[in-house]
């Protein structure tokens, strides 16, 4: 056992998250884990990779740091920077050296909306290195020994433009995640909005419907979140049609064609 540093109790996942299990992903995880291998999650937007890493860093009981990735993001928002404040200048740490140093388990979120020069600032602590060089202040961070990387990757939006270099995957391993079975998403759906099973297998099938048209006219299928979403507000009292449309239809896109096909599909099970 290692001393806990100090910061390492925020972090914590305390209650369990709720997580149905999919199939055999959490054995899979902790064998990767027990190496120390740096993880990629693969899979479609709102399909259950976040509420995965949730669930495992409370089984694992290590401190979890998520970072949403975005464009702008530059290498230092990970690493850390300069911060001038009234006594001068002063170090801080960014959340990849936070977590290298307090042994988190360091989730990037969406990692391929970050820029390339960004992306090689995690290279030297997803190898045998382990080590983290910050540049600017003249520090080799050594990676705590619980310390982990894991990315999340949404196939379906990647083009030649935006991917991952072959570098920067080869340092991961990989698992793929995908929407759940349809018994197991209407257990969920029905566990996180309360609404009954009836009402989560009719938001399932109309899922279903929609995930046929991704390529279609439409770029994602409707997520197990969007479904979870409309359960909570027919459970709030709101009409199931009109959930729906809030929900599975509008925010999924804006042609007139598309959005009548699917409201087409809402009426089929809530008309
Ligand atoms: N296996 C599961 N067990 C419990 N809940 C789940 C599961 N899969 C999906 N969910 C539900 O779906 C919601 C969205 O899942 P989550 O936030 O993990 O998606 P994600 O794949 O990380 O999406 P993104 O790539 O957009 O971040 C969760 O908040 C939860 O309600």
């Amino acid at each position: 056992m290692f001393d806990k540093p100090a910061g390492h109790d925020q972090y914590l996942v305390k209650d369990e998250p709720y997580y149905e299990l999919v199939g055999d992903e959490v054995a899979l995880y902790e064998a990767a884990y027990s190496a120390r291998m740096p993880m990629m999650l693969k899979g479609p937007t709102g399909c259950g990779k976040s509420r995965f890493v949730e669930y495992m860093v409370w089984k694992l009981k290590r401190p979890l740091i998520t970072v949403a990735c975005n464009e702008d993001m530059t290498a230092s928002d990970l690493v850390g920077r300069f911060l001038l404040d009234k006594d001068g200048t002063k170090w801080q740490d960014g959340p990849l050296a936070t977590s290298a140093r307090i042994g988190a388990i360091c989730y990037l979120d969406e990692v391929v909306e970050a820029r390339q020069d960004t992306t090689v600032a995690i290279h030297p602590l997803t190898d045998h290195r382990r080590t983290l060089p910050l540049d600017k202040k003249g520090e080799l961070i050594e990676a705590h020994p619980d310390f982990q990387l894991v990315i999340s990757y949404n196939p379906g939006y990647q083009s030649m433009m935006k991917d991952l270099k072959q570098s920067t995957k080869q340092r991961f391993g990989a698992m793929d995640f995908d929407y759940p079975t349809e018994q197991t998403e209407v257990s969920i759906v029905s566990k996180e909005s309360g609404v009954d099973a009836d009402t989560a297998g009719k938001l399932v099938q109309i899922a279903h419907r929609a995930r046929n048209l991704k390529g279609h006219g439409l770029d994602e299928g409707i997520s197990t979140r969007l479904l979870v979403y409309a359960g909570q507000l027919i459970s709030k009292g709101v009409n199931p049609e009109a959930a729906c449309t809030m929900t599975m239809v509008t925010p999924l896109t804006d042609d007139p064609d598309m959005r009548d096909t699917l409201n087409a599909a809402v009426q089929t099970f809530f008309g």
